[in-house]
């Protein structure tokens, strides 16, 4: 079972993934690209990382913004498996 990070070891995580802010106990990114065709793409290579860890994100895409909501269900909170996958959303970008 995951654990919740406690707050002091996730704020100093953070440190590392300055574009990521935390809201509503979810790690949360929002970035624009250029057309809906590649927040789609974009999207889709998340996927692929998100289904290689078996760890997945929400997502909201709307016409040129994608949003990325981290968050370990079983745990109700972030996890290491959350740090992780945002660092390998920030190696895609
Ligand atoms: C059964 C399956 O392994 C679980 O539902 C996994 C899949 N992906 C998951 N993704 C996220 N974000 N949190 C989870 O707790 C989670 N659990």
């Amino acid at each position: 079972m995951p654990r919740l990070l406690a707050s002091d070891d996730l704020l100093a995580q953070l440190a590392d993934l300055p574009d990521w802010r935390l809201e509503d106990d979810r790690l949360v990114r929002a970035v624009e690209r250029p057309d809906f065709a590649a927040g789609l793409a974009l999207v889709v290579a998340v996927g692929e990382e998100a289904e290689a860890m078996n760890h997945h994100p929400d997502v909201d895409l709307r016409s040129t913004r994608v949003r990325f909501a981290l968050w370990t269900h079983v745990a109700n909170g972030v996890t290491q498996y959350d740090v992780e996958l945002a660092h390998r959303i920030d190696d895609l970008l």
